[in-house]
């Protein structure tokens, strides 16, 4: 194999098949180019460390077909690629994402930030000598403007009114792109893309942790994590050691999870049928409940019961184990690499995955404020018709606490704060993620994480659903259910479709004031 370093840039061509952009020096006592020499793109280079240059060189290969169909030279794809490569860790399938869609846009992108830069140069350089540049750096891929006025930092990316291509036969539809709705708040980048550009950007404040909005009753503290609640003793990696500690006893012994950070599959199992399968598992009932108490009336409606959910219990701060502990997945965050995206079906912005997603996986948290189901109900009260909701209930222990107060009743609700699970949409039935209850940093179980995992192998770019549990048939529900784009074939929703009129109208639907209650909560479990 032959090393480069990365001193003459020059373009390369060989046999029609231009493969290589830089001509490198060579190593290895190669003092002069031969016809043997291989023009490899720094991306290659790139990707050498991990031995994947044959590889990586047919994937250069193909994305250049494709941008030759579209008469773009070979001079103007690769310093782009190299870029989004580099930008994006060498994810390929973000490369290849809607038959290369991302690599066209950031090389229209990078001509007109070269059109600007060449027109400012030209005008700020009059009279004086032209300057030679021998190897511009890339040009940057985008354009920034605001997205929130007041509160958000978050910066997105547009390019509109694109310029046609090489040949002219295609014109660019107008594109939105952020390439990080996180604002660095997590330890990967989440990137918003829209294809359609007819949607305005959401409006929100990006929270990569919960936080109680005001009255919810969430207590953290040292005194409350008995010794039964943490596992003190404990080095290093719990999943390592001979014997279970303390904090598998939550799960019968065992940790959920397994040495390589999946969901064990039993454990996911019995959590699927609990979805699937409810009125087979035990319901506890409120004695007064808080989805059944209508504040307004002063009546007290009957509890429809709530299952007792399987909880996973991770280690905290208390325990002795280090952060890489295998019992510490949901706390240490999102590591996959996710997008938003605006779908095709009528279902607003949705999420996507741009990495295979073995069985189990830990995708993200539902992030919101904490609030109490009262201060929910004030909120849809106060708030106008919104199309999209996203408020969580947080009753997997209720009914099993005996007086379950009024700071105790929580949900979290990710309208105007929350993270990346706020844009997963609904799927009746086959989704892909499922939501689990997950304690940490408190016993109290009023107060809980919900974390999403996958239920089965998901591929790259599908888009990543959660079965809501909606009753979309329930009448009675103070908030009307959307009409379901889901697609899937087992649609609770089957009986409004057929008819575009009616389930048009009902989309429209705006839940009445009066009629909310304190049951209005959007996304309430059959
Ligand atoms: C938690 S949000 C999901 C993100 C949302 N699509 C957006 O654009 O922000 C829930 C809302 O998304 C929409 N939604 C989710 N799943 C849907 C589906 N299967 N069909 C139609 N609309 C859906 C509904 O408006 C619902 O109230």
């Amino acid at each position: 194999m032959i090393f480069f370093t990365k001193k003459d840039i020059k373009f390369g061509w060989e046999n029609n098949k231009v493969i290589g952009v830089e001509s490198l020096s060579l190593h290895a006592n190669q003092s002069s180019p031969s016809s043997t020499i291989v023009f490899v793109p720094l991306d290659v280079i790139f990707d050498m460390e991990q031995a994947k240059l044959t590889d990586t060189d047919e994937k250069v290969r193909k994305a250049l077909e494709k941008t030759r169909e579209l008469c773009i030279p070979d001079e103007k794809v690769m310093p782009v690629l190299r870029q989004l490569l580099t930008e994006n860790g060498g994810n390929w399938a973000f490369i290849k994402m809607d038959n290369y869609t991302v690599l066209m846009d950031a090389i229209l992108s990078a001509e007109e930030e070269n059109k600007t830069e060449a027109s400012v140069s030209s005008n700020g350089n009059r009279g004086k000598n032209p300057k030679v540049i021998h190897s511009p750096p890339p040009p940057p891929l985008r354009k920034s403007y605001e997205t929130r006025s007041a509160t958000s930092g978050s910066s997105t990316q547009v390019v509109q009114n694109q310029p046609q291509l090489g040949n002219g036969d295609r014109k660019r539809k107008c594109k939105r792109k952020i390439s990080d709705i996180t604002k660095g708040s997590e330890s990967v980048k989440i990137s918003l893309v829209d294809d359609v550009g007819t949607d305005p950007v959401p409006k929100f404040t990006y929270i990569p942790h919960n936080i109680a909005y005001q009255s919810a009753f969430v207590h953290v503290s040292w005194a409350r994590i008995s010794d039964e609640d943490c596992c003190a003793n404990c080095n290093g990696n719990c999943l390592s050691a001979d014997l279970p500690c303390t904090c598998a006893r939550e799960t019968s012994g065992e940790y959920a999870y397994t040495k390589e950070g999946l969901l064990k599959e039993e454990f996911l199992d019995t959590c699927l049928k609990m979805k699937k399968e409810p009125d087979t598992f035990h319901k506890v009932y409120c004695k007064d409940c808080p989805l059944e108490r209508d504040p307004d009336k002063g009546t007290i409606g009957k509890c429809d019961g709530h299952l007792i959910r399987k909880f996973i219990k991770e280690c905290w701060r208390k325990c002795g184990c280090d952060m890489q502990c295998g019992n510490r997945i949901v706390q240490r965050g999102i590591s996959c690499q996710l997008q938003v995206y605006f779908t095709q079906e009528g279902k607003g912005w949705g999420l996507r995955t741009l990495q295979d997603l073995p069985k189990g996986t830990f995708v993200c948290e539902y992030i919101g404020e904490i609030l109490t189901n009262t201060e929910l109900y004030d909120r849809n009260v106060k708030s106008s018709s919104e199309r999209h909701t996203y408020p969580v209930t947080l009753d997997a222990d209720w009914g099993s606490e005996k007086d379950l107060k009024d700071e105790e009743a929580l949900c979290l609700d990710a309208t105007n704060s929350g993270n990346v699970a706020r844009f997963i949409n609904h799927r009746c039935e086959d989704a892909n993620l499922i939501d689990i209850p997950v304690e940490i940093e408190t016993p109290d179980r009023h107060y809980y994480h919900i974390a999403f995992f996958t239920m089965r192998d998901v591929k790259a770019m599908d888009e990543l659903t959660w079965d809501y549990m909606i009753d979309f048939h329930d009448k009675s529900h103070p908030v009307k259910a959307f009409r379901c784009c889901c697609g899937s074939e087992s649609c609770r929703d089957k009986q409004t479709k057929g008819s575009r009129g009616k389930s048009v109208e009902r989309r429209k639907i705006a839940p009445a004031k009066k009629q909310q209650g304190p049951k209005a909560v959007a996304l309430k479990r059959r």
